[in-house]
């Protein structure tokens, strides 16, 4: 359940105010590990998530970069050229964020084996679009200007992403991350056919990759909106793959097939209802998800103002389901 400490009043509120640099909250190991576990002490879920960005490795790749508050992610100087793309360095992620090692090794420490300690990174296409269109984006323009015009230049920086990001998810697991998400946010703004081309044998490489020198490491891939695309996930070769709310977990389920993870996929929103629709709707998705290879979830991030009691509500109901 994702930015679990994003909207809690009395933990990470606080930290904001006397820290207001989202970098430095996310760069230094004692705050990233303080923040990480304020979810797991209040609710004890399954998962503790570290608690830094998508876009982290980015200065370690010369991308500079910094999260402004009611802008969003801000990238200095967008990459739209071949000259550009070449000044990207790998990612080398024990040189880069030391920091990132450090906390997850602290946290599986802490939670012991009473959780998972889940990693993440961004997918190549939604690391892309934000260096390429300098930012959060609308329309994706300037990211479907480069792929339909001038598409050897992304595919360059989009290989240089998938090597980095091969990189950082062994980096995390050796560390102590027990399962690692990635999130391609923005891939379901493709087309099918370009994201055949853009993402999926991104996707591919790098859980390939991975599986070569870590097999047992769980993949979780979470493409936000990605109903036109769920017979594609699974050809990825992740081992789980998260559903947004916009899916019905039942026809996912059926569309994913038998032989991979489903997670998901509570609309956030749901927290805004009575305690009675959270239970009605946290027992129907687990009906329709079936019995087993299934993590109950919501079907993206907690939204800020969500009631913290109706956040306690949903942990309870969904810790004393029995199949
Ligand atoms: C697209 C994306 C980003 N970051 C992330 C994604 C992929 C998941 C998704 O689809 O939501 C992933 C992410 N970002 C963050 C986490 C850590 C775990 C967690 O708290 O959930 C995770 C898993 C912290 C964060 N990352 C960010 C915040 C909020 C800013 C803050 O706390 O100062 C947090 C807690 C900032 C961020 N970072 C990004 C955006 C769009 C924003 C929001 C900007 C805004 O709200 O103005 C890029």
């Amino acid at each position: 359940m994702r930015q679990a400490g994003r909207y809690m009043k009395a933990g990470y509120q606080v930290l904001c105010e006397k820290y207001p640099s989202f970098r430095e909250r996310s760069e230094n190991v004692d705050l990233v590990v303080e923040i990480s576990l304020q979810p797991w002490k209040v609710f004890k879920p399954d998962g503790v998530i570290l608690f830094s960005d998508i876009l982290t490795p980015l200065p370690g790749m010369n991308i500079p970069f910094d999260i402004v508050k009611g802008k969003g992610p801000v990238i200095y100087s967008p990459l739209r050229t071949a000259n550009d793309v070449d000044k990207v360095r790998e990612f080398c992620p024990q040189e880069a964020v030391p920091y990132v090692g450090e906390a997850l090794s602290i946290l599986r420490a802490e939670v012991k084996n009473e959780a998972a300690v889940l990693g993440f990174v961004g997918a190549p296409f939604t690391l892309a679009s934000y260096v390429v269109e300098g930012g959060s984006s609308k329309h994706f323009s300037k990211i479907k200007n480069l792929a339909f015009s001038q598409p050897k230049v992304l595919h360059a920086l989009l290989q240089k992403f998938t090597n980095s990001m091969a990189e950082y998810i062994k980096y995390q697991a050796d560390n102590g991350a027990q399962a690692v998400q990635i999130f391609d946010s923005w891939a379901t703004e493709l087309s099918p056919v370009d994201f055949e081309e853009f993402s999926l044998p991104y996707l591919k490489q790098i859980v390939d990759s991975v599986k070569l020198t870590h097999p047992d490491l769980p993949l979780i891939l979470y493409a936000s909106g990605s109903g036109g695309l769920i017979e594609r996930l699974p050809l990825t070769g992740v081992d789980v793959v998260s559903l947004d709310w916009t899916v019905d977990m039942e026809e996912g389920r059926r569309r994913l097939g038998s032989n991979i993870a489903v997670q998901g996929n509570v609309d956030p929103g749901v927290l805004f209802g009575s305690k009675e629709f959270i239970t009605q709707r946290i027992h129907d998705t687990v009906r329709k998800a079936g019995t087993s290879k299934h993590i109950l979830n919501l079907g993206h991030g907690i939204v800020v103002g969500t009631p913290e009691e109706n956040v306690a509500h949903f942990f309870e109901v969904a810790k004393g389901i029995r199949y």
